[in-house]
């Protein structure tokens, strides 16, 4: 599923009312009515007439959401007390007709002013079934106000479920950023499309289960090309993600030549070459510096291990050029980086090699520091190479400080990938899949237990073996990054912490079928 910006989600309200003459009303409506089902789901234990809610409303169209919300709650039979925060002179058209139709109906509304008020709000909301957080949604902008900011610290120490409207309010829809305080719901039911906040961190900190409703937007204004951004998502996966045909053998699935490894990191290089296999490819094949053969080939059973002439104990340089070549002639992909070293000869060797090879690259670790001494060589190698720096090795590529990267990550991803004409996974909490066409795909699974040395070898492993079978086509990258996350999750139901990468490895096979059983 896409997912927007508010900018984007305004844009897409904005073409649903004026191009396809769908009101504002209508729309809120709609969401009002998915808003009070969700909020009785919630409660779904407890007998209609015993439900208590406690709405907590701005004055935007959030707060308008929950005014319908509570209008259809109160033609249920439940209990419900409204609390507005904000300036009703400044309620929004559709918010304040919905505000009247409550008075009218004689709801129980109270605006916060006094500190009697607060008390009562207090004491509502610990005897509330649920609370409906429409305080704000996507218009939130600038600093919270000091009323909001204690109401928010109210709710997240009641210990009630809570039901964010649209936005877990004091979350950044467009970055996901929490200034200061934010809701933290038991579920977040949103809008048309998912906001990127929500997905990003802190914000999917915040949110509890997501629940999407398009609330009667045409499905055209939701899949627009110019909505560039897409969560990777189980759906996702088995959208792109064929299964394996039946009548395969083992050069059918996918040959991956895998140059990694130096003196000290032979771990790395047999945990890459391992995840090629683990994930699906047939063969996988690992080339080295001579002098770490014997290790090599003690540490790997299934993955081949060939022996390339060294510069130095350890050390690879011009002279294992040709021989590269060479064995590379029956590969599909060609992966290079894994703990390779960063010897000035070996960088040369790699830059020289991946613009030579016309094949398929995965280029990761060492040969992406490689480049970062010559960025520009990047863009004469001859099909669009898949990197996957973590942050500080993009930053060191682009010559830039992370602080500046974070500040404008997806930006500068976006221009770097059209720039080199590359795809970058660029992995952090939440990892990237950024196109050269500007498409940037985002990871719904994964956890911090992930952060562990040897899970980045493995990520460039599942890759180039999701590559080399072909069954994802373009979308080998996310689809990669999806299964390697998913492959941490269930090894991570051991304990994420003491999580080590070689479970990551294990559990990629595990990870693949839950995708192609489900
Ligand atoms: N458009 C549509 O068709 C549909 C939109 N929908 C819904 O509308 C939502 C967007 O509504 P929106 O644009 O009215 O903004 P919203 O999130 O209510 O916030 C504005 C209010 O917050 C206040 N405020 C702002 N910043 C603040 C701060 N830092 N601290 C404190 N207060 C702050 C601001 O106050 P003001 O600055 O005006 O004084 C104003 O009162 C969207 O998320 C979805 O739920 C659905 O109904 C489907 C159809
Ligand atoms: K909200």
């Amino acid at each position: 599923m896409k997912i927007a910006s508010a900018e984007q989600m305004r844009q897409i309200d904005n073409e649903a009312i004026n191009q396809f003459g769908i009101l504002e009303i209508a729309l809120m409506e709609n969401a009002g009515h998915e808003i009070a089902k969700e909020a009785m789901n919630l409660c779904k234990d407890i007998a209609i007439a015993r439900q208590s809610y406690c709405i907590l409303a701005g004055c935007g169209n959030n707060g308008g959401d929950g005014f319908v919300a509570a209008r259809h709650l109160m033609n249920n039979g439940a209990k419900v007390k409204i609390f507005i925060l904000g300036n009703t002179e400044h309620f929004t058209p559709s918010a304040k007709i919905n505000y009247n139709v409550l008075v009218n109906m004689k709801a129980e509304i109270y605006h916060i002013v006094s500190e009697r008020d607060w008390n009562r709000l207090q004491i509502s909301i610990t005897f509330s079934d649920c609370i409906i957080d429409a305080l704000l949604g996507t218009g939130i902008h600038g600093q919270l106000r000091e009323n909001i900011k204690k109401c928010i610290q109210i709710v997240n120490t009641s210990n009630r479920p809570v039901l964010s409207i649209d936005m877990p309010s004091g979350v950044n829809a467009n970055t996901g950023v929490v200034e200061s305080d934010a809701i933290f719901a038991t579920t977040t039911i949103t809008f048309g499309l998912p906001k990127i906040g929500l997905i990003m961190y802190p914000g999917c900190k915040h949110t509890g289960n997501i629940i999407v409703k398009t609330i009667g937007i045409p499905n055209d204004l939701l899949t627009k090309e110019d909505i560039k951004q897409e969560a990777i998502d189980e759906a996702f996966v088995k959208a792109h993600l064929a299964s394996r045909a039946d009548d395969v053998y083992k050069g059918s699935c996918g040959k991956v030549l895998t140059l990694a490894g130096s003196t000290g990191y032979t771990g790395a290089a047999c945990l890459s070459s391992q995840a090629v296999l683990k994930i699906g490819a047939g063969i996988s094949t690992l080339i080295s510096a001579e002098s770490l053969y014997d290790i090599l080939s003690m540490k790997n059973t299934e993955v081949m291990v060939k022996p390339l002439p060294e510069i130095l104990p350890g050390v690879l340089g011009d002279s294992a050029m040709e021989n590269i070549k060479d064995i590379a002639k029956d590969f599909d992909v060609v992966l290079m980086g894994p703990g390779l070293g960063r010897n000035d000869e070996t960088c040369q060797m790699v830059r020289k090699l991946a613009i030579d090879l016309d094949k398929p690259l995965v280029l990761d670790a060492d040969a992406i520091f490689a480049f970062s001494q010559a960025p520009d060589e990047l863009k004469k190698i001859k099909q669009v190479p898949i990197l996957t720096p973590h942050l500080g090795e993009m930053a060191n590529l682009l010559h830039i400080t992370i602080s500046d990267l974070k500040d404008n990550l997806w930006e500068i991803a976006r221009k770097a990938a059209e720039y080199f004409n590359a795809i970058f996974v660029l992995k952090s909490e939440k990892t990237l899949v950024v196109y050269p066409d500007g498409n940037i795909f985002v990871t719904t699974v994964g956890n911090a237990g992930m952060a562990t040395a040897g899970s980045g070898d493995v990520l460039a492993g599942t890759i180039a073996g999701i590559v080399a079978e072909k069954l994802a086509g373009k979308m080998s990258a996310p689809v990669g990054v999806y299964l390697h996350g998913l492959a941490g999750d269930l090894a991570g139901e051991n304990g994420q912490a003491g999580l080590i990468a070689g479970d990551i490895l294990l559990n990629l096979s595990k990870a693949r079928k839950q995708i192609d059983n489900k």
